[in-house]
C-alpha cells in the first residue's frame, strides 16, 4: 500500500514523514495545534497528539468545526504526569494573567522523558520526524535533537504583531521602519503577565538547543509585514518561516441534527442579520462580580440583541473541581430574556462567530479569538486582559481598523462602566461607523478564506504547500 507519503522498504511500508505535535496544556494553545494536525493530516500524513492524558481528552473534547474522531490518521497519545495544585482562578486578582494554570505547565516538564521515548520508537516508523512543538514546550522536547532523523518546528501561538512587537520592546525599542510606526503606540508589557511565569518562560529559552524553522498561525493578507520583519530578524536560529494561518476551518460545515449542537445555534437562527453581539473572553479570564454587574448592565442599557458566555478562566485541569457560577443582578435573565442569552457552559464559539446573525465580537482579543472573528469577518470590541492581548488589540482597532476599543489598557485597574459598555456596544452594533467596520471586517475575511481556499503567490496555501514539500523532501543518503 504505497501512497504519496509511503514508500516499500524491504517490504516493509515506511512513510516518508510523521509529524509529532507538543502542543501547551492550556486550551488557547491545545486548540490551534489540534487544528493544525486537521491540516497535516489532510496531506495524508500520520499526526501524532502527544499530551498529558487530562489535557488530550480537554482538546478533543472541545473543538468545534470539525471532529477529531473521524480523522483516522490524527493519534492521540496520553501520558500521566504526577499530580498538580489545581487551584480555581481569582476573579478578583489585579493581574489577569491565569496564574491558576502554571501548575499544570509546569507539570507538564515530566513529558521530557516520555516524548523522547515516544519520538524514538516512532523515528523506526517514518524516514524523517517533524515535531511541531509550542514555542512553551521547548524544555520538553530538548532530547529529540539526539535522534537521527528528527527535525522540530517551533510553532508560535501569537500573532506575528504582538511577537514583533515583545521582541523590539526587549530589544530597548530600537527605530522604526516608517510602515511600523504604529509599534510605538503599542501598551509597554508590564501588567500583562505574572512574576511566576518568567521562571518557565526562562525555563523554554534555555532549552532551546536547535530548530528546522517558525511556524504561525498567521496569514500574509493579515500580517504581511510583521511577519516580513521577523523573517529578517532570525533570532530564533533559522531563517526558515511559514506563516499558514488561520488554522481553525474556514469553513462551517452544515449542522445535521438538533441533538449535535448547542441550543444557542438554533437562538442565533431566529436573530436577524447581523443584530447579535458575542460577548465571550476565551479561557483564561475571569471577571470580578463588579465587573460582571457593569456589563451585565451595559449590555441591557444598550437595547443590542446579545449572547454572553459568562463564565470563569480555566483551571489547569477543567475536569477537577467546582467552577465558580458568577452572579447576575437580581432579575436580570427575565429582563433581557427578549434580546440576549446567557450561557454558562463551553459555547461553540467559532460556529457562532461564522453564523450570519452574529455582527460584532466583545472579546478579550485571545489569538484564537481574533483569528476566527477574522476569519469569519466579525468585527471586534477589544477587551484586553493580559498576555499578548493589549498588543492584539492594537492590531485589530489601529492596524487592521475592524475594532474599537472597549477596555483602555491604560485604566486596567479600573473597572469598565456600564455606560463605556452601552456607548461602545451601540457603536458597534447601532451606528455608520459600526456598518463600515463590519464592511471592513467582512472584506478581511474573504481575502483570509481565499489565501487559504485558492492559493496565490503569498498565500497560506501556498505556504502550507511549501511547509509540507519541506518536510517531506526526498531524503539522499551518500555512501562512500
Ligand atoms: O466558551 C468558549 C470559550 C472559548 N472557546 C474557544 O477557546 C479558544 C480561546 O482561545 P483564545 O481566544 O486565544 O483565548 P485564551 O484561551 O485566553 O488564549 C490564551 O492563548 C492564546 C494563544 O497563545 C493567547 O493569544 C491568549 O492571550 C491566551 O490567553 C478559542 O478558540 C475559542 O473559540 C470556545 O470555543 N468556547
Amino acid at each position: 500500500m504505497a501512497s504519496e507519503n509511503h514508500s516499500q522498504n524491504n517490504g516493509m511500508v515506511v512513510a516518508q514523514v510523521a509529524v509529532i505535535m507538543v502542543p501547551l496544556p492550556a486550551q488557547g494553545h491545545l486548540n490551534q495545534l489540534l487544528h493544525l494536525s486537521r491540516l497535516v493530516s489532510a496531506h495524508n500524513i500520520s499526526v501524532h497528539f502527544v499530551g498529558t492524558t487530562t489535557h488530550n481528552h480537554q482538546a478533543k473534547s472541545r473543538v468545534h468545526g470539525w471532529d477529531p474522531s473521524g480523522t483516522t490518521n490524527i493519534h492521540f497519545h496520553d501520558f500521566p504526569t504526577p499530580p498538580f495544585h489545581n487551584p480555581p482562578p481569582d476573579p478578583n486578582a489585579t493581574t489577569k494573567f491565569p496564574s491558576q494554570i502554571l501548575p499544570a505547565f509546569h507539570a507538564s516538564t515530566h513529558l521530557r522523558k516520555p516524548v523522547y521515548e515516544f519520538v524514538n520508537r516512532i523515528s523506526s516508523t517514518a524516514r524523517r520526524i517533524a515535531v511541531i512543538y509550542d514555542s512553551l514546550m521547548a524544555y520538553v522536547v530538548q532530547d529529540v535533537h539526539s535522534i537521527t532523523n528528527a527535525e522540530s518546528y517551533c510553532f508560535h501561538s501569537i500573532s506575528a504583531f504582538s511577537l514583533y512587537s515583545f521582541r523590539w520592546e526587549i530589544s530597548g525599542k530600537p527605530a522604526v521602519h516608517a510602515e511600523a510606526e504604529i509599534l510605538k503606540e503599542v501598551p509597554p508589557m508590564e501588567g500583562c503577565f505574572a512574576p511566576e511565569f518568567a521562571e518557565f518562560l526562562k525555563l523554554q529559552r534555555e532549552a532551546k538547543k536547535f530548530n528546522s524553522g517558525d511556524l504561525y498561525n498567521a496569514s500574509r493578507v493579515v500580517e504581511g509585514l510583521y511577519l516580513d520583519f521577523l523573517a529578517e530578524e532570525k533570532t530564533t536560529g533559522t531563517d526558515k518561516l511559514w506563516a499558514i494561518g488561520p488554522f481553525n476551518p474556514v469553513v462551517i460545515p452544515e449542522r445535521k441534527d438538533s441533538n449535535s449542537h448547542h441550543e444557542c445555534l438554533e437562538w442565533l437562527d431566529k436573530q436577524p442579520l447581523n443584530s447579535v453581539i458575542f460577548v465571550s473572553f476565551g479561557s483564561t479570564s475571569s471577571f470580578s462580580d463588579e465587573q460582571i454587574k457593569e456589563l451585565a448592565l451595559g449590555l441591557e442599557k444598550s437595547e443590542q440583541k446579545f449572547l454572553w458566555v459568562l463564565r470563569d478562566a480555566d483551571k489547569g485541569d477543567v475536569f477537577e473541581g467546582d467552577v465558580r457560577r458568577a452572579p447576575l443582578p437580581e432579575g436580570y435573565a427575565k429582563r433581557v430574556e427578549e434580546r440576549g442569552i446567557i450561557v454558562r457552559d463551553w459555547a461553540p464559539q467559532l460556529e457562532i462567530l461564522g453564523h450570519p446573525s452574529t455582527g460584532g465580537f466583545m472579546s478579550h482579543c485571545g489569538w484564537n479569538s481574533c483569528t476566527e472573528s477574522i476569519t469569519m469577518g466579525v468585527p471586534i470590541a477589544a477587551w484586553p486582559m493580559h498576555s499578548d492581548q493589549p498588543r492584539n488589540a492594537v492590531l485589530i482597532t489601529k492596524v487592521l481598523k475592524i475594532g474599537l476599543e472597549v477596555r483602555d489598557w491604560a485604566c486596567r485597574d479600573e473597572v469598565v462602566s456600564a455606560i463605556v459598555v452601552e456607548k461602545v456596544v451601540k457603536r458597534l452594533m447601532d451606528s455608520e461607523e459600526g456598518e463600515e467596520l463590519r464592511h471592513r471586517a467582512a472584506e478581511l475575511g474573504d481575502s483570509v478564506k481565499k489565501s487559504v481556499m485558492e492559493g496565490g503567490a503569498t498565500s497560506t496555501r501556498n505556504e502550507m504547500d511549501s511547509f509540507i514539500a519541506h518536510i517531506t523532501r526526498p531524503i539522499f543518503s551518500y555512501q562512500i
